[in-house]
C-alpha cells in the first residue's frame, strides 16, 4: 500500500500548525432518489449504526430498503431543500466560517485552519484531513457536533477518521472531542435558545426535547447515549430554574420494527392534547444542526399531528446552528482540547 505524504517539505523553516476539524452526519448531494441510494448506502452499510449480522443486513438493505427508501426519502428531502442545498451542510458551512472568524481574530488569519468533514458523503473526512495537512497542521481537534455521544454517531466518526489516517506517513497529533453535552458553553446556548422562545410566546403546558432515536438494544449493550439524552434535560431544566415535570424528554426518528428508545416523540405529540397539554415548546438538542429530521419530521409533520390532536399552541426552537453563543461554545471547547 502506497501512504500519503508530502515529499517538499521544509525542515527548517516550515511552522506546524494546530487544526480544528468539525464533523457531522452528512446529506445526500442532491434531493433525489438515485443521490439518496447512494448516501443511504453508505450510511446504512456502516455497522456501527445498523449493527445486525453484516450477511443478513446485507439481503435486507439491498432488497428491501434500496429499492424503495430512496425514493420516500428524496420526496422528504424536497420539502427542505433550499437554494443553496441541504440545510444540514448549509449551516456546517456557516458553522466553519464563523468559528474560522473566531480563529483567525484570536490566532491570526489561517493560523488555525477549520475544516468541515462529512460523515457520509460530502465533503469527506477523508478530504478534510487532506486540506488540514496540506496546510501544514499536525496537531488536529477533532469536534463531532453530536453534544450527546452515542457510537452510532461519534463512534463512526472515529471509525471514518481512522481509516484516513491509517493511509498517512506522517499521522498528526489527534484530540477527539467524543462529546460535549455537560460543558457550559453547549448548555448555556441550549437553555438560552428555550428561555427567548418563552420570553417570546409564554411558558408553555410542556417543554419537549426530543432527541433522535437508537435501537433500544444499543442502550442495553452499553451504549450511553440515552443516560446523556436525559442529563441534558435534567441540566438544562435546572439552568431554566423550571421544576423536573415542566420537561420531558422524548425520542425521534424510528427506523425498522424493532423497539427504540421511548417515549416516541411522535405518540407523545398524538397523546399530550387529550392528557390536557395544548401548548407546547419543543427542541432538539441532539441536533447541532437544523435538517430533515428537525425541519421536516417535527416542526412540519410533529406539528401536524400535535395540532390535529387537539393542540393549540406548537413552537418549534430552532437547533443552536450558527448562534453566536453556540460558536462561542464550540470555541471554548476546541481550544480547552489544544495541547
Ligand atoms: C437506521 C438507523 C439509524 C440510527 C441508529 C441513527 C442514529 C442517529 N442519527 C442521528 C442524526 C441524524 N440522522 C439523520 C438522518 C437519518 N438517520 C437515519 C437512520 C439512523 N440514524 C436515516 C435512514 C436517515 C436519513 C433520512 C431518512 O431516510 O429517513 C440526520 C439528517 C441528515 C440530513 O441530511 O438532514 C441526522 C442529523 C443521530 C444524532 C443518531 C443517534 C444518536
Ligand atoms: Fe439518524
Ligand atoms: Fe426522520
Amino acid at each position: 500500500m502506497q501512504f500519503t505524504g508530502q515529499t517538499e517539505y521544509d525542515h527548517e523553516n516550515s511552522s506546524l500548525k494546530k487544526g480544528v476539524l468539525l464533523c457531522n452526519l452528512g446529506t445526500p448531494d442532491a434531493p433525489t432518489p438515485k443521490a439518496l441510494r447512494t448516501y443511504l448506502r453508505q450510511f446504512l452499510s456502516d455497522y456501527r449504526v445498523i449493527g445486525i449480522p453484516k450477511l443478513l443486513w446485507w439481503v435486507i438493505l439491498n432488497l428491501v430498503i434500496l429499492p424503495f427508501r430512496p425514493k420516500s426519502s428524496a420526496k422528504l428531502y424536497q420539502q427542505v431543500w433550499t437554494d443553496q442545498g441541504s440545510p444540514l451542510l448549509v449551516t456546517a458551512k456557516a458553522q466553519q466560517k464563523k468559528l474560522q472568524q473566531r480563529f483567525d481574530q484570536q490566532f491570526g488569519e489561517g493560523q488555525v485552519p477549520v475544516a468541515l468533514g462529512m460523515r457520509y458523503g460530502n465533503p469527506s473526512i477523508e478530504s478534510a484531513i487532506q486540506q488540514l495537512t496540506d496546510q501544514n497542521v499536525r496537531d488536529i481537534v477533532v469536534l463531532p457536533l453530536y453534544p450527546q455521544y452515542c457510537a452510532a454517531t461519534a463512534g463512526s466518526t472515529w471509525d471514518a477518521l481512522a481509516d484516513t489516517l491509517k493511509k498517512y506517513r506522517w499521522v498528526p497529533s489527534v484530540r477527539f472531542i467524543n462529546g460535549y453535552h455537560t460543558t457550559d458553553g453547549y448548555l448555556t446556548a441550549l437553555a438560552a435558545s428555550i428561555q427567548q422562545q418563552i420570553d417570546k410566546t409564554g411558558m408553555p403546558d410542556k417543554i419537549i426535547l426530543s432527541f433522535h432515536g437508537t435501537p433500544e438494544s444499543y442502550l442495553k449493550q452499553g451504549d450511553p447515549y440515552h443516560c446523556f439524552c436525559h442529563q441534558t434535560t435534567r441540566l438544562v431544566t435546572e439552568r431554566l430554574g423550571l421544576e423536573k415535570d415542566q420537561v420531558m424528554t422524548t425520542f425521534q426518528s424510528r427506523f425498522g420494527k424493532a423497539a427504540w428508545l421511548q417515549p416516541y416523540t411522535d405518540k407523545t405529540l398524538q397523546a399530550l392534547p387529550e392528557q390536557g397539554v395544548k401548548n407546547i415548546l419543543i427542541a432538539c438538542p441532539g441536533f447541532s444542526a437544523d435538517c430533515l429530521e428537525t425541519i421536516e419530521e417535527i416542526d412540519a409533520e410533529g406539528r401536524e399531528t400535535f395540532m390535529h390532536a387537539g393542540g393549540e399552541q406548537f413552537h418549534y426552537i430552532p437547533a443552536l446552528n450558527d448562534r453566536d453563543d453556540h460558536i462561542d461554545g464550540l470555541y471554548d471547547l476546541v481550544t480547552k482540547n489544544f495541547s
